[in-house]
């Protein structure tokens, strides 16, 4: 059946349930890209205590989206995920250049991670706040954070702006993972 499951996805006979990891700076506007996506999106967001699990349909996809806390104190939380993750989505404050070192940091440790490194799991990285006049654009932020030589040439990445306020940019993000989870 394992070779016979990615025809069966794309005929819609089957249905791709997946785990994807969401990490990336406290405040870079993960819980708000998540909430974006979800049908019932909450009035109120508030910094992450933890981690949050959401489950929701894309696509053709159930997914079980784990948000986790950005916060230092949390930061070794995330290592508990990366095995069941099948995708890594990393979401940066394009706004503010001075989290950048931080997020080269966090995102180091993310790539480095043994199952991030085994598994090659896609990575789409978010540089998130476009809305805002100051926000670096995606090729700006994939150049100061120097991501290609960061991340591993066999590994599937891709940077795109988004806005969690606006929603822009995230359906896009999203399809591009859909496409390569159903790999
Ligand atoms: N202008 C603008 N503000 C945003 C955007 N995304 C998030 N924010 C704001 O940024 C702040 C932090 O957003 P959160 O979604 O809580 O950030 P987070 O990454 O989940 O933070 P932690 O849970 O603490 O790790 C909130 O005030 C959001 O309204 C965006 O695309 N544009
Ligand atoms: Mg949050």
């Amino acid at each position: 059946m394992g070779f016979l499951k990615p025809f069966c996805i794309k005929l819609g006979l089957k249905k791709l349930k997946v785990s994807v990891l969401v990490v990336g700076c406290a405040g870079s506007g993960k819980t708000t890209i998540v909430n974006s996506l979800k049908p019932d999106k909450e009035e109120e967001i508030v910094p992450t205590v933890g981690f949050s699990i959401e489950r929701f349909k894309f696509k053709k996809s159930k997914l079980t989206v784990i948000d986790m806390s950005g916060q230092a104190k949390y930061r070794k939380l995330w290592d508990c995920y990366y095995e069941d993750a099948k995708a890594v989505v990393f979401v940066i404050d394009a706004a503010d250049e001075g989290s950048f070192p931080e997020a080269a940091t966090a995102l180091d440790e993310v790539l480095s991670h043994p199952h991030v490194k085994a598994k090659r799991l896609p990575l789409l990285v978010f540089a998130n706040k476009k809305d805002l006049a100051k926000a670096l654009s995606a090729e700006e932020v994939t150049r100061d954070l120097d991501l290609s030589k960061k991340v591993d040439l066999k590994q599937t990445w891709q940077v795109i702006g988004s806005s969690g306020v606006s929603g822009e940019g995230i359906e896009n993000g999203m399809k591009w993972l859909y496409e390569k989870l159903q790999r």
